[in-house]
């Protein structure tokens, strides 16, 4: 399998980011989340000035074979309907696009259906949609791996255009169903409190949905192994994402995390590698059932409560100005000493 070289980031830098910021001109502490991210950012870019350049979002789309059994309200073709729209620039991801600076930029992992590549579209394409895991693994072996190997090339690319920050989003109708198969294998938290309307069950078609997924863990044979779990029960485009992250973490490029299916796919990535985790910053905490539960069990402390549950990047590009002002916060305010205040702790 690909591996990939992620380290926790040296800890040489940090009593000197620490004095920095403790010694502008505030009580300490006093600018709460905005010093812990710039400790963060200053920690994974080794500078006691962290910088932010050239943001993008990365949406990440293919389809789920688990679909055929009716586990969410929309139908399949929504999946490269609404990447059209992406396209034309009328999605929620692309206001907030718009409005905050980010570039985006649209992979195909798995879209049942012939996009336009001459579009833009990044064509990472493993097979037209998984199969569909109520009956078989949603991919071989060989997709996994070719989805992780496409993740990770998409991410050095953005590295090479000189991004050290990346947002992460997803499109593909099904994949709440698979983030709540792998949130309750790896969390052991019950199927139950992991499912939810995705994008708008009412009771009955959430209890349905549940029908669907028990009965997919009940017929699952595999070796529970973190790599075995990924690809049965995964998306292609939540794998790709996986790998994505891993290069990001391993180049030290900062990973800004969505909703609910990204929350599950940095927490399956930290399955194959823990030190991820301290690459991310968690952008909100959404309104899909199962988010809250896993952000407290993975001890993430999300930006924002928006009550959002729509996917694409748009809680983490919501969360960007806080991560601004965090890097202003370091880099424009004055300290003690040369603003001449008395430091009085
Ligand atoms: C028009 C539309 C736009 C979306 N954008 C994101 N999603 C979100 O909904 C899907 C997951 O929900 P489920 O598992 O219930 O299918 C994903 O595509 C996710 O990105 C959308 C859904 C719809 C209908
Ligand atoms: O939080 C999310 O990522 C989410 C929730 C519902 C539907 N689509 C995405």
């Amino acid at each position: 399998m690909k591996t990939f070289k992620i380290i926790r980031p040296d800890e040489n830098i940090r009593p000197a980011l620490i004095d920095k910021i403790n010694n502008l001109t505030k009580p300490k502490g006093s600018l709460g989340t905005l010093e812990e991210l710039a400790l963060q950012i200053g920690w994974i870019q080794q500078t006691l000035s962290p910088t932010l350049q050239h943001p993008q979002n990365i949406i990440f789309a293919a389809d789920h074979g688990i679909v055929d059994e009716g586990v969410s309200l929309s139908p399949k073709e929504v999946t490269w309907q609404q990447i059209s729209n992406f396209l034309h620039g009328g999605a929620g991801v692309n206001f907030l696009c718009r409005q905050h600076g980010f570039t985006l930029k649209i992979v195909d992992a798995g879209v049942d259906y012939n996009l336009p590549y001459d579009t833009g579209i990044i064509d990472m394409k493993v097979r037209k949609s998984t199969r569909n895991y109520l009956h078989e693994a949603a991919m071989t072996e060989e997709e996994m791996e070719l989805c992780l190997e496409r993740g990770a090339e998409v991410v050095r690319n953005c590295h090479k255009e000189g991004s050290n920050i990346l947002s992460f989003g997803e499109m593909g109708i099904g994949n709440t169903s698979s983030s709540s198969l792998w949130m309750t294998c790896f969390t052991n938290i019950p199927l139950e409190q992991c499912v939810g309307a995705g994008s708008g069950l009412d009771n009955v078609g959430i209890r349905h949905k549940y029908e669907v997924l028990k009965q997919s863990l009940d017929n699952y044979r595999g070796d529970r192994s973190p790599h075995d779990i990924i690809r049965y029960f995964g998306g292609l485009e939540m794998v790709m994402v996986i790998g994505a992250m891993l290069q990001a973490a391993e180049l030290g490029i900062v990973i800004m995390v969505d909703g609910f299916i990204m929350t599950n796919c940095i927490l399956a990535a930290s399955k194959l590698y823990p030190e991820v985790l301290h690459y991310a910053i968690f952008g909100h905490c959404g309104d899909e059932t199962g988010h809250k539960l896993l952000l407290d069990h993975m001890k993430a402390r999300p930006l924002l409560n928006l009550g959002l549950r729509l996917g694409e990047g748009t809680g983490a590009i919501c969360a960007y100005p806080i991560v601004q002002s965090a890097i202003r916060m370091i880099n424009e305010m004055d300290n003690f000493a040369h603003a001449s205040i008395t430091k009085y702790f």
